[in-house]
């Protein structure tokens, strides 16, 4: 669960990035997260992840208060997210197995556990049969899924997409939206971050839209909302 409460953030250079952002989102929900460029997805992003801190108001992840919380409860937070870039961000010379494994490797995951948990996840995402390739023996699309399935290996209650589509053509951008979409419904909580209007419209989802570090609207009427501002 997520509750950001009159949350502001002023960067160092003075520029104001969020103005007063309240937002909660609930377990098993799945939400939508648009704006302009500049409009501060990308600081929220980073406050929920703990990599900044608020400048004032209150930050809950999880049940981890984040304005205040010790650096060494910050990689616990964190196992309670599954974070997924653009740019998928996988080591380029591990297989598709290999990248999924590592990540439960380095939170002291037993092997006997990994060989179990990898297949299904791998089986997932619908790479059940690539394992043993490299990320640039893949497409796209399917880089995408091995970073979708890394972001869900250690059972993440919250998955947060930072424009996951945003390399890909439309095809393959409606089913990575249609895979997490499958992710939600089996009990994980999807955030989305998006500037890709056409994919929204898409899907019949909360979508909370800021503007200058504002939620100007938020409710299930998708995009046309937030362009009427
Ligand atoms: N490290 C930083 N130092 C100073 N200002 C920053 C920093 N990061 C972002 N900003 C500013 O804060 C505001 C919000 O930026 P943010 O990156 O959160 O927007 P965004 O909605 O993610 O944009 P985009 O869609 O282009 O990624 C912008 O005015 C930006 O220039």
């Amino acid at each position: 669960m997520i509750d950001l409460v009159n949350v502001t953030k002023t960067y160092e250079t003075g520029t104001h990035a969020l103005n007063g952002i309240d937002m909660h989102i609930d377990d098993g929900e799945f939400v939508f997260l648009v704006g302009p460029s500049g409009s501060g997805k990308s600081t929220i992003i980073k406050l929920l992840t703990a990599e900044l801190k608020p400048t004032s108001g209150s930050v809950l992840v999880n049940g981890y208060q984040l304005e205040s919380i010790k650096r060494a409860s910050i990689p616990y937070m964190r196992r309670t997210l599954g974070v997924i870039f653009q740019d998928f961000r996988l080591i380029e010379n591990k297989t598709v197995y290999e990248n999924v494994a590592f990540a439960m490797r380095v939170i002291g995951a037993a092997p006997k556990e990994i060989k179990k948990r990898v297949p299904y996840v791998l089986e997932l995402v619908g790479l059940e049969n690539k394992g043993r390739r490299l990320p640039n023996e893949l497409s796209g699309g399917e880089q995408q899924r091995v970073a979708i399935a890394r972001a869900l290996i250690n059972n993440p209650t919250m998955i947060i997409a930072d424009e996951p589509t945003g390399n890909l053509d439309p095809q393959r951008s409606f089913e990575i939206m249609l895979l997490l979409e499958q992710i939600n419904a089996l009990g994980t909580t999807v955030m989305v971050v998006t500037h890709e209007k056409g994919l929204v419209d898409r899907f019949t989802k909360r979508v909370v839209a800021i503007d200058e570090g504002r939620v100007v609207s938020d409710g299930m009427d998708g995009y046309y909302s937030y362009e009427a501002q």
